[in-house]
């Protein structure tokens, strides 16, 4: 049997332009275990990726905030302080880089981002007033509560679906990744990785976003196969 997959979207089922390498759709239907999608981005995009991959939704979201598992939906993170902390960022001038109608933020329950170009100083100080923690994906600003984590959402996805995380085998490319990394059996941060992720992982590939990606999943059917 092969392992199943946590696996992270953004720079490692992508291609360095953000956008989904159609290899996904090849892979993932087909693989004989279960797939987690395991991202900081809305709730909407890794459960309309597993619809249209035709992959059961077991999703994490929001970095951990959200958890889609067996049905059921869990949210943790102070969306209200979260809220509060950009209000306040906006207020001493700072510009998180999308108005309230963009996709980036309106569906988002537990955390809120600001774009990479917004005054990183400013929003790390904030934030700390507010309790809360900026973390740089690399796509994007997040602010977030700590302890809200990937790899927590994988122990609780684990807990109510009855799967040993000491069996998945993770692949990622940032820092909302090491959590995952932590909590999974074995770990593989793709060659686009952060330093965090790199040195989270237990293997650091040699290919960069889907081609890494790739690589791991096809040593995995060997492994399988031999
Ligand atoms: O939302 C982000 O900033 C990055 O998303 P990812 O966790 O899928 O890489
Ligand atoms: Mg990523």
């Amino acid at each position: 049997m092969v392992p199943p997959l946590v696996l992270d979207i953004d720079g490692t089922l992508t291609d360095a332009q953000g956008r989904l390498d159609s290899r996904a759709f090849e892979v993932l239907p087909t693989w004989d275990a279960p797939v987690i999608l395991a991202t900081g981005k809305a709730f909407p995009y890794p459960v309309s990726l597993c619809h249209y991959l035709g992959l059961p939704q077991t999703v994490i979201a929001e970095n951990g905030g959200v958890v889609l598992a067996d049905g059921e939906v869990t949210f943790t993170g102070d969306r209200e302080a979260a809220q509060a902390a950009a209000d306040e960022f906006v207020a001493r001038g700072g510009d998180l880089g999308w108005d309230a109608a963009d996709t980036a933020n309106r569906w988002r329950e537990t955390e809120i981002i600001a774009r990479l170009d917004a005054d990183e100083a400013l929003l790390r100080e904030v934030a700390d007033e507010f309790d809360l923690e900026v973390i740089d994906t690399g796509y994007a600003y997040h602010i977030k509560t700590p302890g809200v984590e990937k790899g927590v959402g994988l122990e609780r996805v684990c807990e109510t679906m009855g799967y040993d995380p000491a069996e998945f085998v993770a692949v990622g490319d940032s820092v909302n990744d090491a959590s995952t990394f932590r909590v999974a059996g074995r770990s593989f941060a793709v060659a686009n990785a952060d330093d965090v992720a790199k040195e989270a992982a237990d293997t650091v590939l040699e290919q960069s976003y889907m081609d890494g990606t790739l690589s791991v999943l096809e040593s995995l059917r060997e492994e399988d196969a031999a």
